[in-house]
């Protein structure tokens, strides 16, 4: 997929011709520096930004070229997290999480249990009725990762999603993500520029630099902890390891 977006000056091309295959059951990574590309290559996954050139098919369902009504069924079955959680500020974390379920046009009666199941999950049940100015950073993305899942997506697409918080509260959501991915079999893309997040939870990576995939590896053992200062590709940085094919 191609992405190119139109500025004063003239094109920018966020996204050059990439090809990326996210394996079923996968936490994939997307890491590279600002201004790679990464967030937008992620958007093109469920087509919040339009491809230029390229297709996507997610689940064995072509996405580009649908209908919209198609289309927006198929969007439901894509959770999604941002780094800054955009949450609505006057719902109560309660109807935050409610919301994809009225989009999708779910009954009253089933959605309160649903509501409630997602929250168990991310372990917010007892703040079902505050608001999210109310709550912590970590906890706000815990509504939003809920909100993600009401719809029980098949995928997770993360932008930047402890970016904004602190290491040890970041250690907590890349724990709920895992769980999603390991019980709930979710397959996750997770866009960061934090090594630390990559080394933590991803089974699969690809670098990005200059909107082109530079390079993609899986990993072996996940585990390995660079010492401090080491330095070197993201691959030797992420897996302890030069050059090797590993894929
Ligand atoms: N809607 C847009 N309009 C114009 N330019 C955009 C738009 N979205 C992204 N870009 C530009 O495309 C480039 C890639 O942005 P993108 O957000 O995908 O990179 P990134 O690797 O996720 O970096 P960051 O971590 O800084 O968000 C950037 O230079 C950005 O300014």
């Amino acid at each position: 997929m191609s992405k190119s977006f139109k500025l004063k000056e003239g094109s920018y091309h966020a996204v050059r011709q990439v090809s990326l295959e996210v394996k079923t059951g996968a936490v994939h990574g997307i890491i590279g520096a600002s201004g790679a590309g990464k967030s937008t290559l992620l958007r093109l996954i469920n087509l919040l930004e339009r491809p230029d050139e390229g297709n996507v098919t997610v689940d064995g369902k072509k996405l580009t070229g649908m209908a919209e009504k198609a289309l927006r069924e198929e969007r439901q079955k894509i959770g999604m997290i941002f780094q800054q959680f955009n949450l609505l500020g006057n719902g109560t974390v309660s109807r935050n999480v409610a919301i994809p379920l009225e989009l999708a046009g779910m009954p009253r009666s089933g959605m309160m249990k649903r509501v409630e199941e997602c929250l168990q999950f991310v372990g917010l049940a007892d703040k079902a009725q505050q608001y999210p100015a109310q709550l912590s950073g970590g906890q706000r993305q815990r509504v939003a990762i809920a909100r993600a899942l009401a719809n029980s997506p098949k995928l997770l697409l993360c932008d930047e999603p402890t970016s904004a918080l602190d290491p040890g509260t970041t250690a907590d959501i890349l724990a709920v993500l895992k769980e999603i991915n390991s019980t709930l079999g979710v397959t996750i893309v997770i866009v960061t520029h934090e090594l630390d997040v990559v080394r933590s939870i991803c089974s699969d990576v690809s670098v990005m630099e200059e909107g082109r995939i530079v390079d993609s590896f899986s990993r072996g053992e996940i585990g390995f902890t660079a010492p401090v200062g080491y330095t070197g590709s993201y691959r030797e940085q992420i897996t302890g390891k030069a050059g090797e094919a590993y894929v």
